[in-house]
Order: C-alpha cells, then sequence, then structure tokens
C-alpha cells in the first residue's frame, strides 16, 4: 500500500519510513526542503501533500504539532486515514485532530511500543492496589526533545487520574520551601544525550516502594508500532482510535 510519511528526514519519521520501505510498502517521504532521498525514495514536498495523498492508503505523520495539525487536515480532505505520532498538542491542536476524524480514521499515539501499553495496564492496577500512596514520575529523553513534559508521560498521569478517579495536582520539580501536599503527583523531566525514552513511576507509602520502568532503547520500536496501526487503520470507520485498539488493549 502507499504510505505517505510526514517527517521523514527525522528522528523518528526516518525510522518509520524504514519500516515502511522495508515491509515492502510504496514509501511517499515528505519533507519541507527536499533534498535526497529516505529508504530508497526520494523526498516529496511538503506544498504537494494534497497531490501525494490522492493515491495514498495512509499518512503517518511525526512531525510537530503546528505541522501536524496542518498535514492531517490535508488527509481528512483527500479522505485519507491517518496515524499521529507527534506529541505537545495544545487543546486547539487536539480538537483540530479530533474535526478531521469526523472525515476519516484518526490514529493517534503518544507511544507506540508495546511495552508502554503494557505499562498503562500496570500503573492503573498499582494505582488501584495502592491507594493513598505517593507517586512521582521521572520520565528522561534524548537532549533534541522538544516537549515537556512527554506525550507518554501525560498519558500516564492520566491514567493514573482515571484509576484513582481524582485529578492529583501536577508538580512540576521542586525547589525552595516546598513540602509535598497531598494530592500532588510530582513531574520531574530529564534531557540528556541520546536518550531514546524512559518513563518511570514510583509508588510510594508505608516503608515502601514501587517502581515501574519503561525504556525505549532503540526508535525501530516506536516505528514497527506505527506501521503496525498504519496497516490495520485503512478502512476503519471515520472517528478516533488508539494503539490499544490495534493490539487488543488499553488505551493510548
Ligand atoms: N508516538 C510515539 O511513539 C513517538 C512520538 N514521537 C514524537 O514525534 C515527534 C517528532 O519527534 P522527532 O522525530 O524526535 O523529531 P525531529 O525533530 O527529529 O523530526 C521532526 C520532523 O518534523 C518535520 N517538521 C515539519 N514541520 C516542522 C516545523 N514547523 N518545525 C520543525 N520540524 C518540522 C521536520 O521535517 P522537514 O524539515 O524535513 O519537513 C523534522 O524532520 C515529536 O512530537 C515526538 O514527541 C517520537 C518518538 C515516538
Ligand atoms: O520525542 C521522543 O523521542 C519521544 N516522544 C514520545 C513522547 O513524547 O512520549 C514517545 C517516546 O517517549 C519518544
Amino acid at each position: 500500500m502507499r504510505v505517505v510519511v510526514t517527517g521523514a528526514t527525522g528522528r523518528t519519521g526516518g525510522e518509520v519510513a524504514r519500516e515502511v520501505a522495508g515491509r515492502g510498502h510504496e514509501l511517499v517521504p515528505v519533507s519541507r526542503e527536499p533534498a535526497g532521498t529516505v529508504a530508497g525514495a526520494d523526498l516529496r514536498p511538503a506544498e504537494d501533500l494534497p497531490a501525494l495523498l490522492a493515491d495514498a492508503a495512509v499518512l503517518v505523520d511525526f512531525t510537530v504539532p503546528v505541522a501536524s495539525v496542518d498535514y492531517v487536515g490535508h488527509a481528512a480532505e483527500a479522505g485519507v486515514p491517518a496515524v499521529v505520532g507527534t506529541t505537545g498538542f495544545d487543546s486547539g491542536g487536539m480538537s483540530a485532530l479530533d474535526d478531521a476524524a469526523e472525515s476519516v480514521p484518526l490514529l493517534k499515539a503518544s507511544n507506540f511500543a508495546r511495552g508502554v501499553q503494557a505499562l498503562l495496564n500496570v500503573v492503573r492496577e498499582a494505582a488501584t492496589a495502592l491507594p493513598g500512596y505517593d507517586v512521582e514520575l521521572t520520565e528522561t529523553h534524548h537532549n533534541g526533545k522538544r516537549d515537556a513534559p512527554s506525550g507518554t508521560a501525560t498519558t500516564l498521569l492520566d491514567a493514573l487520574d482515571d484509576a484513582r478517579e481524582e485529578s492529583l495536582d501536577r508538580t512540576h520539580g521542586r525547589e525552595g520551601e516546598d513540602p509535598r501536599e497531598p494530592g500532588q503527583v510530582g513531574v520531574h523531566v530529564r534531557r540528556a544525550g541520546n536518550v531514546r525514552g524512559e518513563h518511570e513511576l514510583m509508588f510510594a507509602d508505608n516503608d515502601e516502594v514501587l517502581t515501574l520502568t519503561h525504556r525505549a532503547e532503540s526508535r525501530g520500536v516506536f516505528a514497527a508500532g506505527a506501521v503496525d496501526a498504519a496497516e490495520w487503520l485503512p478502512g476503519r470507520a471515520p472517528g478516533r482510535y488508539e494503539f490499544g485498539d490495534v493490539i487488543g488493549d488499553g488505551d493510548d
């Protein structure tokens, strides 16, 4: 099938492009400044996206929110399903994705690693089994990451809130006279080197500590999940989908 990849010159989009080509699909890699090839396919200009989408089975986007909203809008106009891996959307960006999902199937996931789907389930279970335990989340990513906290961190915190049936106060770091208050969840962000992505949740109380950690060791894990989603999505009804729908599990 013909797969259009936006952000194909990027760290993750490049990996997705290689996965698409490696599975024998027709790859159409897109860039704002097309020069050269990705995974053996010529880069195509982003301004030509409407035409490039004409015969496409699916769009896969790993870019930045402003570009993603634009690219997904073109996919919706062309009637092409969209897989969105981009993170960091504000509420306006999220509603633009909702608008697009009225006319095409749209699957957005903050993390396409299967281990993160399992982690989400375990976090829900721990949150329920350990009511009142303090929770702190730490995420670590490479020094080129733009958004903070990560999309995955936000998804994990949402799962925690759902399981606890309360909206914990997300406290981003601490400084000075700043003791922990009831109802807080600490959120800590590290950016260093080329760390692919690590998320740790710590539950602590009652003289005990439980830590749950997921670490991606290559971007191939995100690419494989995103292309699994791209193969699953065409032919579905318009609407929003999650990666859990692809692997028959949980949510985003
Ligand atoms: N859901 C998941 O599993 C994962 C999600 N991500 C998310 O994917 C996104 C991309 O991450 P990453 O690959 O590291 O990013 P990169 O910076 O490496 O790549 C982003 C690409 O976006 C394109 N782009 C289009 N418009 C813009 C713009 N206005 N400003 C900057 N770049 C633009 C660029 O391509 P060009 O200039 O050629 O157009 C660039 O190559 C992030 O939101 C990240 O959080 C990352 C890994 C896994
Ligand atoms: O930017 C990244 O690299 C990653 N972004 C995603 C996020 O924001 O959660 C997923 C993964 O952790 C890698």
